[in-house]
């Protein structure tokens, strides 16, 4: 068994992922279904459609987007308002279908990032996870200084984008580093970036057994009941 550790570096994370969908048997639609219903569950509960109930989705051109459209459609069934921005969509049957998906749930699409973000009442963040490189290229550049800017609760997917995700917050003068998140949803254990979060902080993606936690030497801690997220304590070393 590997030494026991809180977080999952970028490298493990992606390497885990694979192992999921190779011997592991789940194909990527499931865990992005997973994930995504992760997401929903943690805005539900941070901020419910009675007090929030239109919701901005900025999703980004990989899985992270994904799990974005995904949250978006739990979202609009959970009763909330979803617009969804997508600059940058490639061409895959996977992430066309979830915008079917969407499509046919009457969820609508904005190409005006500014107009969007002031008349939301609350941002999910699902524009870059875990294979996020520096420096950030357009149209994400402007995102992300909309982001830094915004006074809207936001949740961020697995990181907070434009955060490295193995050594946290960009530096004082970066871009991005004026963007702090309210929560943060990590998907399957948290990544390094989180230790320099302190906001509310969610563990999703509840398709990891206690066998693979063990065998790649992270933390699992017990969800409740059917939820699909578990509320971590700030202070992550009391995992
Ligand atoms: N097991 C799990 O926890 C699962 C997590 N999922 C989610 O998948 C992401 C990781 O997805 P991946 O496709 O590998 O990458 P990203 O979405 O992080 O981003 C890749 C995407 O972004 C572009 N990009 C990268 N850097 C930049 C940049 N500096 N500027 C602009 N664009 C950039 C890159 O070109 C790609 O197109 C993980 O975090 C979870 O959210 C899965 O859904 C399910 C399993
Ligand atoms: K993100």
């Amino acid at each position: 068994m590997a030494a026991s550790r809180l977080y999952l570096s970028a490298k493990s994370a992606a390497a885990l992922d694979a192992e999921l969908m190779s011997s592991g048997g789940f194909s990527l639609d499931q865990l992005m279904e997973l994930a995504g219903l992760s997401c929903a569950q943690a805005v539900y509960k941070s901020h419910p459609p009675e007090s929030k109930r239109s919701v901005l989705i900025i999703a980004g051109p990989g899985n992270n987007g994904g799990d974005g459209l995904v949250a978006a459609r739990h979202l609009k069934l959970f009763g909330y308002n979803p617009i969804v921005y997508y600059p940058k969509r490639p061409n895959k049957d996977l992430y066309n279908r979830l915008v079917t998906q969407l499509s046919n749930l009457k969820v609508s699409f904005t190409d005006d990032i500014d107009m969007a973000i002031t008349e939301t009442d609350q941002i999910l963040d699902a524009a870059f996870g875990f294979s996020f490189q520096p420096p950030i290229r357009d149209p994400f550049v402007h995102v992300i200084g909309l982001l830094e800017l915004t006074k809207k609760p936001v949740t961020s997917v697995d990181i907070p984008s434009s955060w490295n995700v193995d050594s946290g917050p960009p530096k004082t003068g970066e871009l991005g580093a004026g963007f702090v998140p309210d929560v943060l949803v990590s998907l399957t254990a948290p990544k390094p970036a989180a230790k320099f979060f302190k906001g509310t902080h969610f563990l999703g993606g509840r398709f990891v057994s206690r066998e693979i936690a063990e065998k790649w030497g992270f933390s699992l801690p017990d969800y409740p009941g059917v939820d699909q997220v578990v509320e971590l304590p700030v202070d992550n070393e009391k995992l």
